[in-house]
């Protein structure tokens, strides 16, 4: 198994099928060891990404680095890293420890190593007891671990893995995610994980690449996604429910408040998430009226939909003892802190002036 992994650098990558430009100059990088997850909505160019970093399909233009050294030109075999699909595809006749320990037995590593790293992956993932049997004895999360301990016995300091959890139920997706992060500290291998489920990507990665329509709309942390959205793509895709997005006509804001670049609040949205909405609005400095539609119990919250005069919805989240009923008219409000600012002509966010 590898003991270390390998940074990779995306240097204004671009793929085109025919005339559709479906990646439009890509750029991100991570850290040896590190965990990159490219997030983002169905068809945004992920498994193509992949795909590309991979080696299975030709780039358009820009470059691929793993290690610091091009691999863009390079076929698959030679960039030395290991992919888990959705698909986990075991060789059904094979046993389990033949089939973790098919790809030492295609690279002649000795008996004894082999026994080592076999004992030693089958330890990580919790396989031991089933070492003997077949991949149709084995439940689906059983099967996805074998095919996470193929891929971690073959050796290679960079593994890739497209939407790999997708098959698998609730409870299980968050037992092996938590499994994938811990293998990936304790190995030190670098992962790059697809997913079009934020909280996996929230919960896993040290690095989120979040994709709009074949372009970057931010990288970052997950706290930094989650904190400051770069703009109202990602401060509605991030979060559930996501940043409910207010013209500034339909907010009460302190007469004092001021844009950065010289942009007026009127050339502005407001960005709010339904956690920072409080309710009732008391000294808050920014308030919305607004008529409740619907009141969804949630178990630790309640859900309040609401439809402001000018026909926005929005979702506060309460946890308070006065729920507000439907049709009922309310006002709520937040802080200067919680406010998220959106330029309305291009989306990005735009920094208040203090
Ligand atoms: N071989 C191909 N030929 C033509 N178009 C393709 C090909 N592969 C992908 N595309 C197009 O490229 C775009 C990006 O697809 P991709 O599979 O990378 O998206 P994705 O973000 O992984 O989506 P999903 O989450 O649904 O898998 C889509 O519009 C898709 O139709």
């Amino acid at each position: 198994m590898s003991e270390s992994g390998v940074s990779i650098e995306v240097q204004g990558l671009r793929k085109s099928w025919g005339a559709v430009e479906v990646l439009k100059a890509v750029d991100f990088g991570i850290e040896a060891g590190g965990f990159l997850t490219l997030l983002g909505p169905s068809g945004c160019g992920k498994s193509t990404l992949l795909r590309l970093i991979c080696g299975l399909d030709e780039v358009s233009g820009g470059q691929i680095l793993i290690d610091g050294k091009d691999v863009t030109g390079k076929a698959a075999a030679e960039r030395n890293l290991g992919m888990v699909f959705q698909n986990y595809a075991l060789f059904p006749h094979m046993t389990i420890e033949e089939n973790i320990s098919y790809g030492l037995k295609i690279r002649k590593v000795p008996a004894a190593e082999k026994k080592k790293q076999l004992d030693r992956v089958a330890e990580l993932m919790a396989l031991g007891s089933l070492l003997d049997r077949r991949p149709g004895q084995l439940s689906g999360g059983q099967q996805q671990r074998v095919a996470l301990a193929r891929v971690l016995v073959s050796g290679r300091p960079l593994v890739l893995m497209d939407e790999p959890l997708s098959n698998l139920d609730a409870k299980l997706r968050v037992e092996i995610r938590s499994e994938i992060r811990s293998l990936n500290k304790k190995l030190g291998i670098t992962i790059v994980y697809v997913t079009h489920d934020q909280s996996e990507a929230l919960s896993m990665s040290d690095r989120v690449v979040l994709m709009s329509a074949g372009e970057v709309a931010q990288v970052g942390t997950p706290k930094e996604l989650y904190e400051h959205p770069a703009n109202t793509f990602s401060a509605t895709f991030i979060g559930t429910p996501p940043t409910n997005i207010l013209d500034s006509s339909e907010v009460e804001f302190p007469a004092d408040l001021g844009v950065a670049g010289g942009h007026k609040v009127t050339d502005c949205q407001f960005g709010i998430r339904p956690e920072n909405l409080g309710f009732p609005a008391e000294d808050h400095e920014f308030r919305v009226k607004a008529r409740v539609q619907s009141v969804e119990y949630e178990g630790k919250v309640f859900l309040i939909h609401l439809v402001t005069a000018a026909g926005t919805t929005m979702v506060l989240s309460y946890s308070g003892a006065s729920v507000p009923q439907e049709g009922e008219e309310i006002t709520v409000g937040w802080g200067r802190e919680q406010t998220h600012l959106f330029l309305k002509k291009d989306g990005n966010a735009i920094a208040i002036e203090r």
